[in-house]
């Protein structure tokens, strides 16, 4: 089936009409146009995108209790800051009963000023005192109130930043004791986890030290305001709290819709976070394969999607601060008005409606605020839940249960082992597979691509636990030693791609020593293990030395650089196994040859059991033994590589010969290809010659056909030189011929 827009359409009408979608991807997966799968791709993509929205929406709709036991665990966060908690609580009461006393001395002042409550030196009296005096009390008192403020935003950006900097801590913590499962998982890319640390830890921090001592302070304007008011007038009091109400549910129910369309505004930043750091991560990828356009449109697409979010949520706010601000000001002018109507009739002053009115303005904006409180609290909650998810993800292999355990003898066995990945369950690598692995030798697992040989190296480390059997070392049960000791003290790899940190090469090296083995470690003994793994020479090389920086991930190294150094660091343990999973691929054979005679004679010498993962023969050719995995998930040959190597019936030599028949097969078709070049070369002269051959006859034909003394002037007219040349002609026909 051709692709064409007309077929977009149809595809698109599926997906929006009753026709099931199972169908249209049904029909896009059995077309045999790249385009259609590249469709059925994104539609795919697009399903995933719905079902986490699902549970995004799903996760929206905690209720009020699980919210409100997720700020108590946050708070619970903050339990070694409970001091200074509570003097930024003091500092706000201090910043909030200076306002609420100004307001008052307002009303006081103009009540004084009508009355003409005056004393015997004619100056003015305010609640018994001189207003000279009440001021001389007022003025320090505004400045320790500024104090208070001051101090109480200072005290509580540093309870925030102490807040978040435990929660991402422990948040970080616990990923990096998390399985290989939950790294597996689509949802736990590295681009969602790295926003969750920032922003969410941020949002939480934020709703917890931003808007609890916020909404304490505006608790307390409320309160201190409405005692103001019920003393000033009740009954004025009681039609203040007629209209406040709908302030109160107009905000908590809009602002319910803002919240929602926040997390969807936060969602979306970290879709666009995790493409870009999906494109930088892989920028040289991009440039060799010129992807630049393809990135920038994923890359438009996700920040058009914020931007739709953003104009939504925009709108929404806009919406519910105009609403607000109605209200408010109706709820205010009303009480003007009801206030100017008493003063008229004798039951009210104009000092007690001017400050009955600003503290009516107290009252609404904190009732206001604490709706705000109350739905960023809530925000806060939010961000919790999903931080404490990632907290409470219990692992498969938890690293600190079981037995410690440093020494064990090195023998290895797969017992019946059946093992499917987590992400496809039903998809078994291993399918009662049983091998042995004898101790202080060299074997290399060989299997056709995909059949599992890198899977033993992660089960061997105890990334996953396995369905059923038993993998033993030293015939002990690897689920019954620590994780972290099994890891630390027994096995050492060398993976195919090595990954190095940024930082120095000797930081490299020793990175899987623990700083007890680093107190005794010289640089003489880093240097002879260097020395072993042929990384010494190079490393001396550089200016500085093992003090070279080399950049993120080792980018200032070589491929076989980096292998040479990922091998000293496995080295450095001495651990009692060492897996190698293509650990060589990248060195040329001199380098190879060196390190292969190291691991030789660390065998020999019984000091560790050596297990790699190949395919090149000269590689495979340097182990003991060799266990042969198929494609069904079981080993179908194992023994000593010199004998299975000699029987050319073995699986071995089968599986040799059939890579060496792939690279022979390359070799037939560039032999073939030269073939072919070089046949249409000759064909392509011939027709040349031939050209040339049939002009100079039809000349010979037109000469020879001439009256023969017309012929004869001719022939002496042309001069010698054009015989020559013919002549020249002939020669050079010849000598083609005969080439
Ligand atoms: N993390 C994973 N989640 C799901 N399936 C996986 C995972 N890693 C590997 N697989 C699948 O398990 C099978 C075995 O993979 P493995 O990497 O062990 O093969 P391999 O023999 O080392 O291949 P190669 O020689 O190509 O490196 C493959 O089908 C692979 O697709």
């Amino acid at each position: 089936m051709q692709w064409s827009p007309t077929l977009t359409l149809n595809y698109y009408y599926r997906f929006h009409s009753t026709q099931p979608a199972s169908n249209a991807k049904q029909d896009l997966s059995n077309d045999s146009s790249v385009r259609s799968h590249l469709e059925l791709a994104k539609l795919i993509k697009k399903d995933m995108k719905e079902k986490e929205n699902k549970e995004i929406s799903k996760s929206d709709k905690k209720t009020f209790a699980e919210n409100m036991k997720t700020i108590g665990r946050i708070l619970k966060l903050g339990k070694p800051d409970w001091k200074l908690f509570l003097l930024a609580i003091a500092f706000i009461l201090c910043a909030v009963l200076y306002p609420t006393a100004a307001v008052k001395l307002v009303g006081a002042v103009l009540d004084a000023f009508n009355n003409q409550s005056k004393d015997a030196d004619g100056d003015l009296v305010v609640w018994g005192h001189k207003l000279t005096t009440v001021f001389a009390f007022m003025v320090p008192f505004m400045c320790l109130s500024a104090v208070c403020f001051w101090a109480r935003i200072w005290v509580l950006k540093v309870l925030g930043e102490r807040l978040v900097a435990r929660l991402r801590a422990q948040v970080m913590k616990s990923l990096l004791r998390h399985d290989a499962r939950f790294y597996d998982n689509d949802k736990n890319k590295v681009g969602d986890l790295i926003s969750r640390l920032s922003s969410d830890a941020y949002v939480v921090s934020k709703s917890i030290t931003g808007n609890l001592p916020d909404g304490l302070k505006n608790l307390l304007f409320g309160i201190i305001s409405s005692y103001m008011m019920y003393s000033i007038n009740p009954m004025l009091f009681l039609v203040m709290l007629c209209i406040s109400p709908p302030i109160t549910f107009g905000s908590v129910w809009y602002g319910e819709k803002i919240r929602k369309l926040s997390t969807k505004l936060q969602n979306a930043t970290a879709g666009l976070t995790k493409v870009s750091e999906e494109t930088l991560n892989s920028v040289r990828l991009v440039k060799a394969f010129t992807g630049e356009q393809k990135e920038l449109e994923k890359y438009s697409a996700r920040l058009r999607k914020v931007v739709g979010v953003a104009k939504q949520e925009a709108l929404a706010q806009s919406n519910y601060a105009v609403s607000i601000y109605t209200l408010y000001h109706v709820g205010y002018l009303s009480c003007i008005a009801i206030g100017v109507y008493l003063m008229m009739k004798g039951t009210m002053t104009a000092g007690d409606v001017v400050a009955f009115s600003m503290y009516s303005e107290f009252f609404n904006s904190a009732l206001y605020s604490l709706t705000t409180t109350y739905l960023e609290l809530m925000k806060g909650a939010g961000a919790g839940i999903k931080l404490f998810d990632l907290m409470d993800y219990k692992s498969d292999v938890p690293p600190i249960q079981g037995a410690k355990t440093r020494h064990l003898p090195n023998e290895i066995e797969f017992r019946n082992v059946t093992f499917a990945y987590p992400t496809r369950p039903t998809d078994f690598v291993f399918n009662d597979c049983s091998f042995s692995i004898k101790s202080s030798t060299s074997t290399c697992i060989v299997a056709p691509s995909g059949a599992g040989k890198s899977t033993v190296a992660s089960l061997l480390l105890r990334s996953y636990n396995i369905q059923s059997g038993e993998i033993l070392i030293g015939g002990r049960n690897i689920d019954q030693i620590q994780v972290r000791d099994l890891r630390r003290h027994i096995i050492g790899i060398v993976q195919q791609e090595p990954v190095l940190l940024s930082g120095t090469i000797l930081e490299n090296i020793v990175y899987g020593l623990t700083s007890q083995q680093i107190r005794h470690l010289t640089m003489q003994d880093v240097i002879a293990v260097c020395k072993q793994a042929n990384c010494h020479d190079f490393i001396e090389s550089f200016p500085e030395k093992y003090d070279t920086i080399i950049g993120p991930r080792g980018a200032s190294l070589s491929g076989g650089q980096k292998q040479r150094i990922a091998i000293a660091r496995a080295l450095i343990k001495h651990p009692h196994i060492l897996i190698l999973d293509e650990a060589t691929s990248a060195l040329d054979s001199k380098s190879e040859a060196l390190i292969n005679e190291t691991l030789r004679s660390l065998t020999s010498q019984g000091k560790m059991t050596i297990v790699s993962i190949a395919h090149r023969l000269s590689t495979i050719s340097k182990s003991e033994f060799v266990v042969v995995l198929g494609k069904n998930g079981k080993v179908v040959e194992h023994g000593r590589f010199v004998e299975l190597f000699s029987n050319p019936n073995s699986e071995l030599s089968k599986l040799l010969d059939e890579s060496a028949n792939r690279q022979d097969e390359d070799a037939v078709d560039e032999d073939e290809a030269e073939e072919i070049e070089q046949a249409n070369y000759h064909a392509h002269e011939l027709e040349r010659q031939q050209r040339q051959s049939g002009e100079l006859s039809h000349l010979r034909e037109m000469i020879d056909s001439l009256p023969h003394e017309l012929r004869s002037q001719l022939i002496e007219e042309i001069t010698e030189d054009t015989a020559e040349k013919v002549e020249r002609l002939d020669s050079t026909l010849d000598k083609d011929l005969k080439r």
